[in-house]
């Protein structure tokens, strides 16, 4: 007889229980996340110029591309997704195919972003770019059997000055799927004050919105976007930390940004593939969202691009899993976390928190 191990105690989760366990995705873009074989055959239909002509060479591509150390390179890789989004049925077939992929990765809920402003070259306007991502997630929640539900978030680009508009675009669509804005692009010189009349307007409508802040540039753009344009959450937020002191002997001190941070639980969208690519992290070992998870941060697991990252829900799981060593009940911990933090009305949150989440972990507890 061998005596119990803490590993029996406690055991490792497999990459098929992570896979099966109930998750919630609050960051993830649909223009980085498509389907490789499906830009191919959407570049062919409008006759855009691809890097290349295979499916397994472009996702290769957008990888290696991605991985700039950059944000700005970073995001030059999104021409080619954007590029190939600027027709109904391309757009639909994108948000459908979207919903597919989540879903079998074991998604139940999703609030999946993308800027409408980039997506009217082809003389679309606002609304039918916004008509066609609902009709390609209505079909893929059918496709899937109702296992997942997924709701969009209208990002507007920093760097651009339609902020009001598309702020405006979601709340006149906020009964129809959209749930919250959003705003995204080059962070460094784009402050989201710059936008500060969108923000304003969208609290007087009693709407919700996150900001990416504090990826490529440091603690002032997470005041702003918290103290200034009164984000719900932050998008990424790994510069956080700045605002955090652990000294030798392990005692930490939190300034007082981290420490409104924390106290208010503003939940953290944080994305540990995409950081290690854009260099706002060396590595998934040496990632932020382990002293913030020890802290007891709202911290949240998400995707942000699952094309460029070449990451899923699960691979960003287990990348946790096997650097830090957590269990299925650290990974329910992000995940309810996750779902209390989501632009869903609190009711619905709670029915998917206790008619999802806890019975899905509690059965894959149960086989261990
Ligand atoms: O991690 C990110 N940080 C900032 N902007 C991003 C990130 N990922 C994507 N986008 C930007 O958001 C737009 C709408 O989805 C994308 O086209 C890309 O430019
Ligand atoms: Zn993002």
């Amino acid at each position: 007889m061998t005596a119990p191990t803490a590993a029996t105690a406690r055991p490792t989760p497999t990459h098929d229980q992570v896979r099966r366990a109930p998750k919630v995705l609050l960051h993830d873009h649909l223009d980085g996340g498509l389907r490789p074989q499906t830009i191919l055959e959407l570049a062919a239909e409008v006759g855009h110029a691809l890097p290349a002509d295979s499916a397994e060479a472009l996702g290769a591509w957008f990888a290696e591309s991605a991985d700039s150390g950059s944000l700005v390179r970073y995001l030059e890789t999104f021409d080619h997704t954007v590029a190939v989004m600027q027709h109904g049925p391309a757009i639909t077939r994108v948000a459908r195919e979207c919903v597919e992929d989540l879903a079998a990765d074991g998604v139940v809920y999703a609030e999946v972003r993308y800027a409408p402003e980039q997506h009217v070259d082809a003389g679309l306007t606002l609304d039918e770019v916004v008509a066609a991502v609902a009709e390609g997630f209505a079909q893929g929640v059918a496709a899937t059997g109702g296992r997942i539900v997924v709701r969009q978030l209208l990002t507007a680009m920093r760097h651009q000055a339609r902020s009001m508009e598309i702020a405006e675009l979601a709340i006149a669509w906020r009964d129809r799927g959209v749930a919250g804005f959003d705003i995204a692009g080059a962070e460094a010189g784009f402050p989201p004050t710059r936008h500060l009349d969108a923000f304003e307007y969208l609290q007087r409508e009693n709407a919700h919105f996150t900001i990416h802040a504090g990826e490529a540039f440091g603690l002032p753009s997470i005041w702003e976007a918290i103290q200034w344009c009164g984000a719900d959450r932050l998008g990424h937020g790994v510069r956080i930390v700045d605002d955090i002191d652990v000294a030798d002997d392990g005692s930490v001190t939190l300034g007082r940004l981290a420490s409104y941070v924390r106290d208010q639980r503003i939940p953290l969208e944080m994305c540990p593939a995409s950081n290690v690519q854009t260099g706002a992290a060396a590595s998934i070992a040496e990632h932020p969202i382990k002293l913030l998870t020890d802290l007891r941060f709202r911290v949240t697991v998400n995707t942000d691009n699952r094309l460029m990252s070449r990451t899923s829900m699960t691979a960003e799981m287990t990348s946790l899993v096997d650097a830090f060593g957590y269990g299925l009940d650290d990974l329910q911990w992000f995940t309810v976390n996750a779902m209390k933090s989501a632009f869903l009305p609190f009711d619905e949150r709670l029915a998917i928190i206790d008619g999802v989440v806890k019975p899905g972990y509690a059965a894959l507890a149960a086989e261990a």
